[in-house]
């Protein structure tokens, strides 16, 4: 038996850090949003009892270190599954990007194999298996826009943002996460207001959500990578909404809600940067069928 599964991206429209904790992570409280670029993971049986993914990105390892791998393992050992499974990743979102692109391959892994093995999970058990693998996998299994808290595993659903274009630009450099929160002093960071963001969303007040965007991660991303504050002005310059870094970066996304104006600042980023995107933002949150 064969399976396809879609795995989004997503971006933060606020990302603040509340604090430290005694495990090594940081309490953070972000809302998350799930946009139309994908990868696609197939999931093929395979007679021999191990996991093997194949994938033609030379970013993308292809062993345990690998997110799927590691969502596909975790489900074996857990629920005494002996059967075999290919994992082909088709990557379209870029990789280290500040996108979750290898935490949603994991959830789509997740989702997928739920299915392959009859295991019969409900979405919250999946959500909870998948905050083992990594901070950002329990969005990625459910999708849609939420509050997410703790180390962001607590996932609050919440209305999706009005519609618009995301323009995403990331510059040629891969960032590590634990870099920048290893980076990131507290006392000197302007707080996002996350609670205004979800009464804007909840409003459906599309000029007070392009005022609330903000990532207290983004000056030490900034200050690491310079590159990503050009990028960043000429989006604004070029006449985008909103401009944010999103997660722990380099990519930066702009929001615009005309087609036309999309497509000019498109056109212009495209000039000196190779990964450009436009693309929606999903509505709907992930279900298991
Ligand atoms: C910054 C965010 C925002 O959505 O996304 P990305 O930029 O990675 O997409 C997330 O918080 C990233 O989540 P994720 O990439 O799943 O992180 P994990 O694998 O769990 O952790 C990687 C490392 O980041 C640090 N980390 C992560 C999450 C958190 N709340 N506090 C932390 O301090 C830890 O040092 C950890 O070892
Ligand atoms: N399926 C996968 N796709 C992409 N990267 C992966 C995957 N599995 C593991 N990784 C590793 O995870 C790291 C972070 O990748 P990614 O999830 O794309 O970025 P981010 O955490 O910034 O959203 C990469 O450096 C890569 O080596």
């Amino acid at each position: 038996m064969k399976l396809l599964v879609k795995a989004p991206a997503k971006i933060n429209l606020a990302l603040d850090v509340i604090g430290k904790r005694s495990d090594g992570y940081h309490e953070v409280k972000m809302i998350m949003t799930t946009i139309d670029l994908a990868d696609r993971i197939e999931l093929v049986e395979i007679p021999e009892d191990t996991i093997k993914i194949v994938s033609h990105s030379r970013y993308v390892p292809d062993d345990n270190r690998n997110l799927a791998f590691q969502a596909a393992n975790l489900l074996k050992k857990r629920f005494n599954i002996n059967r075999g499974v290919a994992i082909t990743i088709m990557k379209t979102i870029p990789v280290a990007a500040g996108l979750a692109g290898g935490s949603s391959d994991a959830a789509a892994t997740l989702r997928g194999l739920n299915k392959l093995w009859n295991l019969q999970l409900s979405i919250d058990e999946l959500a909870e298996i998948g905050a083992e693998i990594g901070s950002d996998v329990s969005f990625c299994v459910y999708g849609g826009t939420a509050l997410a808290t703790g180390r962001g595993e607590k996932i609050k659903h919440i209305e999706s943002p009005p519609h618009c274009w995301i323009i995403l630009a990331k510059p040629s450099i891969g960032v590590s996460t634990a870099d920048v929160y290893k980076n990131l002093s507290l006392e000197h960071v302007n707080h996002p207001d996350v609670d205004g963001m979800i009464n804007a969303i909840k409003e459906h007040d599309y000029s007070e959500i392009c005022k609330l965007v903000g990532n207290v991660l983004e000056d030490v991303t900034l200050k690491m990578h310079p590159e990503v504050a050009h990028i960043k002005e000429q989006m604004k310059k070029f006449g985008a909404d909103a401009v944010l870094m999103s997660g722990s970066g380099p990519t930066v996304f702009g929001l615009v809600q005309h087609e036309s104006r999309m497509q000019r600042i498109y056109n212009g980023l495209r000039g000196f940067c190779d990964q450009v995107y436009a693309v929606r933002l999903i509505g709907e949150r992930n279900t298991l069928d």
